[in-house]
């Protein structure tokens, strides 16, 4: 097929307008630029515009990979849910553009507390999503209160360079069960019933779900290896019987 029969303006001029830069217009027999304007496309797709965050549907792909990853690795990730609270009376107060700020603040903010491998994510409106890989419930909960307090404890001006405001967040938590593999709805599900929990106790808190002890027996995680060893891929236990 010939590159230049495709119809690119259209999304050449949208890359342009997210600051995507691409190589030069492809000559018949080169698919260099087309290349890259699939995967800027694939980029703006995973990304949201105004805080340039991984958006919803790039952090369910994310929690998927770590609900895989987690469960063979037998090690617990942390997803929380955070929102902004009363992000309403900003918004009604200080005008839209402002509750912009400040949802950009806070993801900035967020994202600079985290580890390299961390994901922070904005999961619509003032909401925001962050998935913690190979995280116990004692650094779990250190790094949510640190979240927590971060947002707390940050000035922020806004666009008019008159005013600033501080805002809170509410936090809810949920660790994906090692060696068990569980689904993205219900971990999601786990989280926002812990945010729930925390805005109803006064918000401006953390709340995790308590990571329930022994939920697989030694002998159950040998059994999982052994299978794993013998076959070079885990069976399924209904399947084993
Ligand atoms: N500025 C701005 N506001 C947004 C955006 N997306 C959603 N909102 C606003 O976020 C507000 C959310 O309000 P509510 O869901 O009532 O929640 P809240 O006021 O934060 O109250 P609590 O969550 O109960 O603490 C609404 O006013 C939305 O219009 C956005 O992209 N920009």
């Amino acid at each position: 097929m010939n590159p230049q029969a495709l119809r690119l303006d259209h999304a050449r001029a949208l890359l342009r307008e997210a600051g995507v830069a691409l190589p030069p217009p492809a000559s018949a027999n080169d698919w260099t630029e087309i290349q890259a304007i699939i995967d800027g496309l694939c980029e703006l797709s995973a990304r949201d515009p105004l805080t340039g965050l991984p958006n919803r549907r790039a952090f369910l792909g994310r929690l998927t990979q770590e609900l895989d990853r987690s469960s063979r690795a037998g090690e617990m990730a942390l997803l929380l849910m955070i929102d902004i609270d009363h992000f309403k009376s900003v918004n009604d107060r200080y005008g839209h553009l402002a509750g912009d700020a400040v949802l950009r603040a806070v993801a900035r903010l967020l994202s600079e507390q985290v580890r390299p491998m961390d994901t922070v994510a904005r999961l619509g409106g003032e909401e925001f999503g962050v998935v913690f890989p190979h995280c116990g419930p004692t650094f779990g909960a250190l790094l949510a209160e640190r979240l927590r307090a971060a947002v707390a404890a940050t000035v922020m001006p806004l666009p008019d360079g008159q005013a600033t405001l501080q805002v809170t967040v509410s936090i809810g938590g949920a660790y994906s069960p090692a060696w068990v593999r569980s689904s993205v709805e219900h971990w999601m599900e786990r989280a926002d019933r812990q945010l729930y929990e925390a805005k109803r106790q006064g918000r401006n808190r953390v709340c995790i779900e308590p990571v329930p002890v022994n939920e697989v027996s030694p002998e159950e995680k040998d059994l999982l290896f052994a299978w794993h060893d013998a076959s070079g891929y885990m069976i399924d236990a209904a399947d084993a019987v």
